[in-house]
């Protein structure tokens, strides 16, 4: 494994206009490893990606991608790294695969393509014209583009936005391979299930910055949320009393409850004890290990989406 970090980003900030989409933003991407950057609509993922990428410039900070600056080193850089843009990238009139075939042949030693081809399930489309493929196809294509070069660091941009079961699972499968290849895979997503699935670091990004980074199993801790609905407005402050330190206990919409804390069956009895006492039945009870959602919400105070 690198010592030197595949991405290292310091005191980004980057505005259009009076508004700052990127507002000094720390990341840091180990070499090998598959980073998830998640966060809400607006937050600032694709303009910090796009500036990795080398498509925009830093209003302040610094960006370093394997080493190099992305807009300076460009031409040393492109050849390393693979690039899946949300949309567009690609000339509308070419044929899907004649596109992935000339692209191949820019590289040194890439994949054989009609196996990339076969297993992204776009044999059906090779005489198709780009602007004729299907959403799923044009991104699955994209996708195909960026890993063809065998890059040893791709950018994927929300990789299976809009994709049905089946090909996000084969996106998922081929992200899968990058890193056993010992390819850095940097993606964005809004869907949790992807990020705790795929990803060895989660960054959370919230209003142009990073909030939290760290493995999955670090961010979402060893505490299980406890949910149940009820009447609302029950008085929480003797169930307060009853859990242990650092326990939490919320009513998060009304008539919706939340027990937060590392919970065992002894707490359990506790809270379902609490509810007898108080003559509630609760509905919909349920004992879940924290989220990324849950994690995101603690820290913002907002859902993700
Ligand atoms: N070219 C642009 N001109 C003006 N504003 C922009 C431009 N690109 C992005 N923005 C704004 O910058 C902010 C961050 O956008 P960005 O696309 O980076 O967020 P994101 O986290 O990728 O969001 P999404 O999940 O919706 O793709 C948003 O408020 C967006 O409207």
């Amino acid at each position: 494994m690198h010592a030197d970090p595949a991405v290292e980003v310091t005191g980004l900030v980057k505005r259009y206009g009076s508004k700052a989409a990127v507002d000094g933003l720390d990341l840091t991407i180990a070499r090998g490893s598959v980073t998830a950057v998640l966060g809400p609509n607006g937050a600032g993922k694709t303009t910090t990606i796009e500036t990795c990428e080398g498509y925009r410039r830093p209003d302040a900070g610094t960006v370093r991608v394997l080493g190099l600056d992305p807009v300076a080193d460009a031409a040393a850089l492109k050849p390393r790294i693979g690039v899946m843009l949300q949309s567009g990238g690609v000339y509308a009139g070419a044929r899907a695969v004649e596109m992935l075939r000339h692209t191949a042949r820019l590289y040194a030693d890439p994949l054989d393509v009609p196996s990339l081809v076969e297993r992204l399930g776009l044999g059906s489309c090779g005489r198709t014209t780009y602007r004729r493929l299907s959403g799923g196809q044009q991104q699955r294509l994209a996708l195909a583009m960026a890993v063809v070069g065998r890059p040893e660091l791709v950018f994927l941009d929300e990789p299976t936005a809009g994709l049905d079961p089946q090909a996000r699972r084969a996106t998922w499968d081929l992200i899968a391979d990058l890193r056993r290849d010992g390819v850095t895979v940097v993606l964005t997503t809004h869907h949790m299930d992807e990020a705790e699935h795929l990803a060895d670091d989660v960054a959370v990004v919230d209003r142009g910055r990073v909030i939290a980074h760290g493995s999955v199993d670090a961010l979402r801790g060893t505490d299980s949320a406890l949910r149940f609905d009820g009447p609302a407005g029950l008085d929480l402050d003797t169930l307060r009393g009853l859990l242990p330190d650092g326990a939490t206990a919320r009513e998060t919409a009304p008539g919706s409850y939340r027990v937060d804390t590392a919970m065992d069956p002894r707490l359990l009895a506790t809270v379902t004890t609490w509810c007898a006492d108080a003559g509630v039945m609760p509905d919909r009870l349920t004992v879940q290990r924290r989220s990324l959602e849950d994690v995101f919400l603690d820290l913002t105070g907002r859902e993700l989406r």
